[in-house]
């Protein structure tokens, strides 16, 4: 073993598949704290082949981590050439110097102001939403409810805003069109999900195997997945040079072009740079950053958006009290059109609402592990020492190569992090919350609200400010104007987490895709919600 004797962990099932099965096949972050609580915080367990993990549920060592990306302790090389096959070499690919690079000339499409510019791109996308389920309702639904599998159209809402604020084009996915620009970016995450089997979880620890410089030549192979993918890529990148093309010579003949979008403000920012003599991006390391927003930015808020509406349907006082704050700012239905009026101050002034986002980005982190590897022999500090047969020990010894796991859900549910209640779906504990009052040996070094959920370090969630205005104001906009419930009543939620990610589903029922099963009911307007209560929908 490279990890010291006196790590803890499962002991593997076999050498070929390890503890790798029951990693992947029990819910999202479940082994690691059943493992968590049998051989503590920080532990060993095997995946395939007896690869041997480093798992850490330890806040100062993931901090240690976080900071350490880019330089110290990086994506393992093979997973990255995969990346590069999909991503191009956009910022989530990129290590040192590149990436800080890319980081600094990508700012201005992530600065405070910017972003809370698009609330109202997100707000027209959202009520677009609503105007959708209102002609469902009154077309498909039984005594004013109307049954639907929401999962479906939160993925079009999120592509949607994608369209609209990384490209400047609407897609009208909404309204039944289709655009090739969508459909190449379909193709290219290409969304069917299944549940792997044992022998899908070997091939894909083999595949993963494979030298990092064998991947990098396998694109030039004709095999029918790599073809598709190209093909997607092709399309998506004629459509962005297209594009910019375009925002240039807009550029050039005047410049009051409104920056709505990333293209716009990547492609002005760029001439800018040039004519001050600063280097600037490429197109096409534009075009690689826009699909690395898409690959990183889709499945992620729509996942954190299916699961917030989720936890709405199954605490009706929750939504209740939500849908009073949200009311109290925006009014009803019928007093606000919201489709282009909702602005960044007005959500600041909904403190529920963060408070129910917040627990969601805590409770379903939608990517609910980091994996990592040292690039050099190293020593890992521990916020909580471990109590050995010979001492204590506060700093882990690594080698270079060691795999690292990071439980992004382990720390957002950690006791030591949360209390007691850690595991509970709770938003009032976010209330009158400061994070600058945190113990230091509690602070997981996320970038946002001490939850590792957007990462932390320099490649920490560059997007996290535009997930957590977008999901806020669709979360806003649906609980406005619908009353919604599980459907059936007696749902049962099964968090996936096969993958690096959690995907909301039905405990038993795999149906290759994210679920949010929910009967929707026009909301009968503030005087009920607020004062009246309404019967909880069933
Ligand atoms: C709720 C939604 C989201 C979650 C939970 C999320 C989470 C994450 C996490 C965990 C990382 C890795 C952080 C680390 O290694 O420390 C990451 C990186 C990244 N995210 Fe997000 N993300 C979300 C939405 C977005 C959006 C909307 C965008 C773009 C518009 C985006 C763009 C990126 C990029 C480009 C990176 C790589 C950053 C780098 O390597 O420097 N993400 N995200």
């Amino acid at each position: 073993s490279r990890l010291p004797s006196y790590l803890k962990g499962p002991t593997p099932s076999s050498w070929i598949l390890g503890n790798q099965s029951d990693w992947a096949l029990s819910e999202a972050g479940e082994a690691n704290g059943r493992w968590k609580a049998q051989y503590g915080a920080v532990y060993k367990y095997f995946g395939c082949f007896g690869d041997e993990y480093l798992v850490l549920n330890d806040a100062n060592a993931l901090a240690y981590i976080m900071k350490g990306q880019a330089t110290s302790y990086l994506l393992d090389k093979s997973l990255r050439e995969f990346l590069r096959l999909v991503t191009g070499e956009g910022l989530n690919w990129a290590e040192g110097s590149n990436h800080a690079r890319q980081r600094r000339l990508l700012s201005p499409a992530f600065n405070t102001s910017f972003i809370k510019s698009l609330v109202p791109t997100f707000a027209s996308v959202g009520s677009r939403l609503v105007a959708q389920w209102n002609k469902r309702i009154d077309s498909e639904g039984v005594d004013g409810a109307w049954d639907v599998d929401a999962f479906h159209w939160i993925e079009l809402i999120t592509t949607e805003a994608l369209g609209l604020t990384a490209f400047g084009v609407k897609f009208g996915s909404l309204e039944g069109e289709e655009h090739p620009l969508q459909k190449a970016y379909a193709g290219m995450i290409s969304a069917s999900f299944s549940r792997p089997s044992k022998l899908s979880i070997v091939i894909g620890a083999a595949i993963l195997r494979i030298p990092a410089w064998i991947v990098h030549h396998i694109q030039r192979l004709p095999l029918p997945g790599l073809t598709k993918l190209k093909e997607a890529q092709r399309i998506g990148h004629k459509f962005a040079n297209e594009l910019m093309a375009e925002k240039r010579r807009q550029l050039e003949s005047n410049a009051q072009v409104e920056d709505r979008d990333f293209i716009t403000v990547l492609v002005r920012a760029g001439e800018k740079n040039q004519r001050g003599n600063l280097e600037s991006m490429s197109d096409m390391e534009i075009y690689n950053n826009l699909t690395t927003f898409w690959i990183a930015g889709f499945e992620t808020s729509a996942n954190v958006t299916a699961f917030a509406l989720i936890e709405l349907a199954r605490n009706p006082h929750i939504q209740q009290r939500l849908s009073s704050e949200v009311l109290n700012i925006l009014g009803t239905a019928a007093d606000r059109d919201l489709s282009d009026g909702l602005t960044a101050d007005e959500l600041e002034r909904m403190p529920y609402l963060e408070a129910v986002l917040n627990e969601t980005l805590r409770c379903h982190a939608p990517i609910h592990s980091g994996l990592f590897r040292a690039a050099a022999d190293d020593l890992i500090p521990l916020s909580t020492p471990i109590q050995t047969e010979t001492g204590t020990v506060d700093r882990i010894p690594i080698r270079a190569g060691q795999c690292v796991l990071g439980s992004i859900d382990g720390l957002n549910k950690s006791e030591e992090v949360w209390g007691p209640d850690a595991t509970e779906f709770l938003p009032d504990r976010w209330l009158g919350r400061e994070t600058k009052q945190i113990d230091p040996s509690k602070q997981t070094g996320g970038i946002y609200a001490n939850l590792a959920t957007f990462g932390g370090g320099p490649k920490a969630c560059i997007g996290y400010r535009f997930a957590l205005l977008e999901v806020s104001v669709f979360i806003a906009i649906i609980i406005r104007d619908f009353e919604i419930a599980l459907s059936p009543p007696d749902w049962q939620l099964w968090s996936d987490g096969s993958f690096i990610g959690t995907i909301p589903m039905e405990k038993g029922r795999w149906l290759g895709g994210g679920q949010c099963p929910l009967k929707i009911r026009r909301r009968q307007g503030k005087f009920d919600a607020v004062v009246l209560g309404t019967a909880p929908l069933r």
